[in-house]
């Protein structure tokens, strides 16, 4: 299995260019089932989650070109309805392809995702939505069974919390219904508005996009178009925590700086300079340590729980004290016993984090059993004395495109081990 070898390397310096949006991408290539016509999506960053998506609508019996950053899809020959439990339990988000395939063929079988290291992750608001819909669900055997005659109906949808996955999956639905369809406490996430968009070149009729209130028209049918995926704003603040935690200067470009106001206030906060341009962000710390800084994670537009744990790490490393508290996910915190073991002061109370700024961490071996912890222990083995190994980086490769390469181009010594 592979592993991935930090040492401590200095202020990172220099360019790095952010990659498509995992988190928009995937929803994305859902959406392609619903497309009458060929279906292009450019953008599309090379991931194991966006292999898993196409080998699920392979799997369905769509034609599928993957190519550099661009996947063609061809649904004209989808024949089969099942998204088995082999390919969901390697990605969540493959929940995604139920709202699709139901809209398009009237019948689904999604194996159920199940829990994961960061919490249980439900799906009711989704299955919940498609009954609203006219859907009649069951859930025998680990799958979910749904089927509908005829067309889906439009509906008032009611989210009785917000939920990014549920909201893709009925606006995709609510966007081949017959009639209107309402999602109220919708989420605004810029990947939501991202697929939104893409439905409206494929022809969809969706206003209120991104506000807490989707209105949306079906149609008779959707068509194929071009879509090029939003820059990830995950990527894109991984990279400038990492660059203010070394006290360096690095450029983001093909960037979007309007989708990261929380995290950006943030940094700034922690006492970087940064500029922004229509598609580049710039952070300089002027070789200074950050200072602390408290977080709250909460729905867009607020702090993304996404980089929470590259936060954990800026403050671990900061002057002073700070609170991470953690209020999307419910077990969020698996990177502080591996910090800890790295030499950071920090101390769980619950959903927050409390912690106190050191100087250095020091290497050791490490792991992670989700994506987002995993991100932050490369970046803690950035200002850590000695090595750092982590291991377990196949969460790493579900969601940083060429992270070893990047890293090393701003000057950071990250290498892969097979
Ligand atoms: C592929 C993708 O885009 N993943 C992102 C998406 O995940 P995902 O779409 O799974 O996250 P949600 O927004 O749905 O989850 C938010 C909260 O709602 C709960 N919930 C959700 C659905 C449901 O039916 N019932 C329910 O109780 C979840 O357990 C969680 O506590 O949004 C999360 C929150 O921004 C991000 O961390 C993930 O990176
Ligand atoms: C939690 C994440 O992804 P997923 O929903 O695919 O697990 C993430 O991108 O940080």
């Amino acid at each position: 299995m592979d592993k991935l070898k930090i040492q401590a390397s200095g202020a990172l310096a220099g360019d790095v260019v952010i990659s498509g949006a995992k988190n928009a991408a995937l929803p994305i290539l859902m959406a392609g089932v619903l497309a009458e016509g060929e279906f292009v999506v450019t953008n599309v960053p090379q991931l194991k989650d966006v292999d898993t998506s196409c080998k699920l609508l392979q799997c369905l019996g769509a034609r599928v070109e993957q190519q550099d950053g661009t996947v063609r899809i061809d649904c004209a020959d989808i024949n089969h309805f099942v998204a088995p439990y082999e390919l969901v339990k390697t990605m969540r988000a493959s929940i995604l392809i139920l709202g699709p395939l139901l809209a398009r063929y009237g019948k689904a079988d999604v194996s159920l995702p199940g829990g994961c290291a960061i919490g249980a992750r439900p799906v009711n608001l989704h299955l919940q939505g498609l009954e609203q819909m006219g859907a009649k669900i069951e859930v025998k055997e680990g799958y979910i069974k749904a089927r509908v005659d005829g067309r889906l109906k439009g509906a008032h949808i009611f989210m009785d919390m917000v939920s990014v996955g549920a909201t893709e999956n009925l606006l995709m639905a609510a966007a081949l219904a017959d009639g209107e369809t309402v999602i109220e406490n919708a989420a605004r996430e810029p990947e939501v508005i991202d697929l939104a968009h893409c439905l409206q070149a494929m022809g969809a009729k969706i206003s209120g996009i991104g506000t807490a209130t989707l209105k949306i028209t079906g149609v008779e049918k959707l068509s194929g178009c071009h879509y090029r995926v939003m820059p990830d704003r995950i990527e894109t603040g991984t990279f400038l925590v990492a660059a203010a935690v070394t006290r360096g200067s690095i450029r983001c470009l093909s960037a979007d700086p309007g989708s990261m106001e929380a995290v950006l206030a943030k940094l700034e906060d922690a006492g970087a300079e940064i500029s922004t341009g229509p598609d580049w962000i710039a952070l300089d710390m002027k070789g200074q340590r950050p200072k602390a800084v408290n977080i709250k994670t909460a729905p867009y537009p607020a702090f993304p729980t996404d980089m929470q744990a590259q936060f954990c790490v800026l403050n671990s490393l900061a002057e002073g004290s700070a609170n991470v508290t953690e209020t999307i996910f419910e077990n969020r915190f698996m990177h502080v016993p591996e910090l800890m073991r790295m030499g950071a002061d920090m101390e769980l109370e619950g959903h927050t984090c409390i912690i106190h700024g050191v100087e250095r961490l020091s290497g050791a071996q490490v792991m992670a059993t989700d994506l987002r912890a995993s991100a932050s222990l490369v970046i803690a083995g950035l200002m850590a004395d000695g090595v750092t190994i982590v291991d377990r980086i196949y969460h790493l490769d579900r969601g940083y495109e060429h992270i070893e390469s990047k890293f090393s181009g701003l000057g950071g010594s990250v290498e892969r081990i097979r």
